[in-house]
């Protein structure tokens, strides 16, 4: 039976939530009863977690200890946070944390355990990042440095939710078992979104394009924004979209083996989000100059479209047709994503 007390700090945790992004809680909020309060709070301890990583006027020591000690953290009752900077966007929901923490330890022990456990693994994966980012400034060197970084701070958020889905029993425990599917859901919209957000993160001092790949374009990151490196730009482009076309296949898998129609949405929405803003962004000189946004009324379109496994197919087919048809022969990589967009192909 719920208290009163516990009905208002649930409210507060789904205020918070339409706090940090209204699109995606509105998603959230529409997942099955049996998930619906495990996967808001994993968004909020996440939010929470980011809060902290993003904070520049955090004493590097300080934030690595917060960052790996957040797993035990969401176990404290009472714990609050107000060390942030005045401009942080969601510090409001670290000086208000023992609402949600709260709201953790009324979750199902073993919804709690999944929790903590991406917490941790997360919280050390972003605290060896912003060491070892505090030494060299670019801590993103190779492709594989990438990957990582893709798979602490997004992979895990698949790994996480696989495992909500399994233990809830809406969804086999095959979907958890197969990490490579989980992680592509994680890196094919962190990466996108990288690609996206060139300009704001140059102008907030932070790189996370891999140095192996600009590197063999320009001397200096921000010679991309240059017009006289105007072709450079366009094939250094070109080479990030390719690396992100490669996930597209293990998406597509993830999302054909979901059952529950309210998980299928969930997991559908953001991913035909990323293959739309990724046909957007290709051989799109502007990413260099301003950020790259889908129209509204094309993202509405796409939430009432991706209802089914048909329709998400014939939406990423369209998309990737727009890639193949915006792909130039005297593009250096012309040949590596025509053939990128082949084994799309032989999938859709
Ligand atoms: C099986 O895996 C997933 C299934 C469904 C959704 C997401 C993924 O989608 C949103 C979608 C979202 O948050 N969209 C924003 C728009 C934007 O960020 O551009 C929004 O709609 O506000 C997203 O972007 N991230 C952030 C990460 C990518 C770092 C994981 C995210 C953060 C926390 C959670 Cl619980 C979930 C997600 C999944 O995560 C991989």
């Amino acid at each position: 039976q719920q208290t009163l007390a516990q009905d208002t700090s649930k409210k507060s945790c789904y205020e918070f939530l339409n706090m940090t992004s209204r699109s995606f809680a509105a998603v959230i909020q529409e997942l099955d009863e049996e998930l619906r309060d495990s996967v808001c709070l994993f968004y909020l301890v996440l939010r929470g977690l980011d809060t902290i990583e993003d904070d520049m006027s955090l004493d590097l020591n300080r934030k690595v200890e917060l960052l790996r000690s957040f797993d035990q953290i969401i176990y404290q009752k009472g714990w609050t946070f107000n060390e942030n900077g005045p401009n942080e966007k969601d510090r409001e929901l670290l000086v208000h944390f023992d609402v949600i923490i709260n709201e953790f330890l009324r979750l199902k022990p073993e919804y709690q355990k999944v929790i903590a456990n991406i917490t941790k693994l997360m919280g050390d994966g972003m605290a060896d990042y912003v060491s070892g980012e505090h030494r060299e400034n670019t801590a993103i060197a190779t492709v594989k440095d990438f990957d990582l970084y893709c798979h602490y701070v997004a992979g895990l958020v698949g790994y996480g939710l696989s495992d909500l889905f399994a233990a809830s029993g809406l969804e086999s425990k095959e979907i958890a078992d197969d990490k490579v599917l989980s992680n592509a859901m994680g890196l094919f919209l962190q990466k996108t979104n990288i690609i996206r957000d060139y300009r704001e993160d140059l102008d907030d001092g932070r790189q996370f394009w891999p140095k192996e790949i600009w590197g063999k374009y320009v001397e200096k990151f921000s010679d991309l924004t240059k017009p006289e490196y105007k072709d450079k730009a366009q094939a250094c482009l070109s080479d990030m979209v390719l690396n992100v076309l490669d996930d597209v296949p293990q998406v597509l898998t993830y999302l054909s083996k979901l059952k529950n129609q309210s998980v299928f949405n969930f997991c559908a929405i953001p991913q035909v989000m990323a293959i739309s803003t990724l046909a957007l962004v290709f051989n799109n000189l502007d990413i260099y100059h301003r950020n790259l946004k889908i129209r509204k009324g094309q993202a509405v379109k796409l939430i009432m479209d991706s209802k089914d496994m048909d329709h998400v197919v014939s939406i990423f087919r369209q998309y990737v047709f727009e890639i193949s048809r915006k792909n130039e022969a005297t593009d250096p990589n012309f040949m590596k994503i025509s053939m990128a967009i082949g084994r799309i192909e032989q999938w859709i």
